[in-house]
């Protein structure tokens, strides 16, 4: 038998969920009079699928914007792959493996799908244009390679019919795929997702929930998504945060948190002191 190391657990359906990769510590972010985000801290362990969620406002977006960068918050801390992070600007934070969606998608419309999902994968490319020019052989293998490992994407995510059709053509369920397939190319350590059900129909609900999970299954990949329609994610999710107007109020396994009175009242609408 496979020894499981200590800061490791094997689920009920037999995945190895690993050490924590990410951990915010104390988050606090205002907008001017209005808090976003009020002290939460929660972490995020390797291989593992977790979600936030929350009513609307709760300010599950602002969370997802302060791990991938584009907000920096007044208070706390980051901590990624056991180091605190830096001041960064998004992209070196893309450029530190942290891929995300959004929820309103953000795809070259005029691009075909493959084109798009190569985007992806720039993070990979290494070859420069002087390397490029000099060196030619390095430059074609790294593009062999990477067109490959883009094409075992299309085929696990099935949109090899529309490999060659602009994005700007499909429907949307199928635009949600190949942004999904945009950022897995990159081979994320941590892939945000932000409301990846949002606008779906129940069929297209039930296919991005297959996809999410053969995803972490197969490439392994660490899933952070907020949803804000609590049923959805809790077939989903290892464990999960739940927000409210700005606040952790729960954290836990999906019963864990289904059974959390604060939780309970926060997707009722009880009022608040
Ligand atoms: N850029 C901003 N400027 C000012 N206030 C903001 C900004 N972004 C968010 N807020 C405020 O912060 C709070 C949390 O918003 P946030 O969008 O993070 O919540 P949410 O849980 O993602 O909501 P939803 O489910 O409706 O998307 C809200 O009161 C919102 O009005």
């Amino acid at each position: 038998m496979t020894q499981v190391p200590a800061d490791s657990y094997v689920t009920e359906d037999g995945r190895t969920i690993g050490p924590t990769v990410m951990e915010m510590k104390n988050i606090t972010l205002r907008f001017g009079g209005v808090k976003a985000i009020t002290d939460i801290s929660f972490d995020i362990r390797e291989g593992e699928i977790r979600a936030i969620i929350g009513p609307n406002g709760a300010g599950k977006s602002s969370m997802l914007n302060v791990i991938s960068g584009f907000y920096v918050p007044q208070e706390g801390e980051v901590w990624y792959k056991g180091a605190k992070r830096p001041a960064m600007k998004p992209y070196q934070v893309a450029q530190q493996g942290i891929a995300r969606t959004f929820q309103n998608i953000a795809l070259f419309e005029g691009m075909s799908v493959l084109d798009n999902v190569m985007t992806g994968r720039l993070r990979q490319m290494n070859a420069n244009l002087i390397q490029q020019a000099l060196w030619k052989g390095r430059a074609e293998k790294e593009e062999v390679e990477n067109r490959a490992f883009v094409e075992k994407i299309i085929d696990f995510l099935e949109i090899q019919h529309i490999r060659k059709t602009p994005v700007g053509r499909l429907p949307y369920g199928l635009k949600k795929r190949v942004e999904l397939a945009r950022a897995l190319a990159a081979e994320p350590s941590i892939l945000l997702l932000d409301e990846p059900m949002a606008g779906m129909n129940v069929e297209e609900k039930e296919d991005m929930s297959r996809f999410i999970l053969d995803m972490n299954d197969e490439f392994g990949t660490t899933i952070a998504l907020i949803e804000h329609d609590m049923g959805v994610v809790m077939d989903l999710s290892d464990r999960v945060v739940v927000m409210d107007y700005g606040k952790k109020i729960g954290d836990g396994t999906p019963d864990e948190v289904r059974n959390n009175q604060d939780v309970i009242d926060a997707y009722l609408g009880v009022a608040h002191d």
